[in-house]
């Protein structure tokens, strides 16, 4: 099969951060990635799109090592991080998590302790990565909420009983609060009401803007993928059917697919 590529990436000085290469995955008879391979360079956001069923999400579990694909490689070029990812063992999966790999669920049920505290639930993340000292935890849980523009008045307050902006915002605070070097985001404002998802997406594009965060983000929502994205990937049947520049693609896409999304958006 042909992929289009339509441009190279524009941060090609660079080293990419993440480089995966011929992610294959399977459940039963079911393809759900077909040899997907992507590269992200530092600061930069890479959008997946594609109809549901074509594999976005089981691509962003592999890239947050929850998921142990059937074949291919991941690697972040990161100090002392080497080899393929996808073969650590579970402890050094999840310290890798802890510190290095940032997510944001659609659900926030799959992200929070629901019935914790939302300043817990960020805690929490700190914990793990091996701080003990209370007033540590607290303010830099309250520093990341803050960051977050979660209404920190509410800080003690569990998710459970917060709207579901709130709730995106904490998992935000927990995803962000060890400023890792890779932040995943799946579906992060699908859910919400639409005012509530142009508050949520301002917040990251204003995040990724300061922090300069690396993200990969996953929607079928092409009006998030163009707010937020430098270039897209389009994902059809477990494959990526095309690629390049967010504009470029959406304005002149080139695959048939592609071309049915974009033309069904407008
Ligand atoms: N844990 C699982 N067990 C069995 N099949 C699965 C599992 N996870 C995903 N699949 C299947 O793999 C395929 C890809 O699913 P995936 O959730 O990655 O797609 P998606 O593009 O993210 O879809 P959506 O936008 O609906 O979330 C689908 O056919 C799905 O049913």
């Amino acid at each position: 099969m042909t992929v289009v590529t339509l441009n190279a990436p524009q941060f090609v000085d660079t080293k990419p951060l993440l480089t995966a290469r011929n992610v294959c995955k399977s459940y039963g008879d079911v393809r759900a990635l077909r040899d997907v391979s992507a590269v992200v360079y530092p600061g930069e956001v890479l959008g997946i799109v594609g109809e549901s069923g074509s594999g976005k999400s089981t691509f962003l579990r592999c890239l947050n090592l929850e998921e142990v694909p059937d074949a291919g490689s991941y690697s972040l070029d990161l100090p002392d991080v080497q080899g393929n990812l996808f073969d650590l063992d579970r402890y050094a999966r999840r310290m890798l998590c802890a510190t290095q790999i940032g997510i944001v669920y659609q659900n926030p049920h799959l992200g929070l302790l629901m019935n914790h505290s939302s300043s817990g639930n960020v805690a929490e993340r700190l914990l793990v990565a091996g701080e003990r000292s209370f007033d540590v935890l607290r303010d830099k849980a309250r520093d990341a909420l803050d960051a977050s523009e979660f209404p920190l008045e509410r800080m003690d307050a569990p998710p459970s009983e917060l709207s579901g902006g709130m709730q995106q915002r904490v998992q935000l605070a927990k995803a962000i609060a060890l400023e890792p070097a890779l932040l995943l985001l799946d579906e992060p404002t699908t859910g919400l009401d639409v005012s509530v998802q142009a508050l949520v997406l301002d917040t990251l594009k204003r995040l990724q803007q300061e922090r300069q965060i690396t993200m990969v983000i996953v929607s079928h929502d092409l009006g998030v993928i163009q707010t937020l994205s430098d270039r897209v990937m389009v994902m059809r049947h477990g494959q990526v059917v095309e690629q390049g520049l967010v504009d470029q693609v959406f304005q002149d896409p080139q695959h048939s697919y592609t071309q049915q999304l974009v033309h069904a958006k407008l």
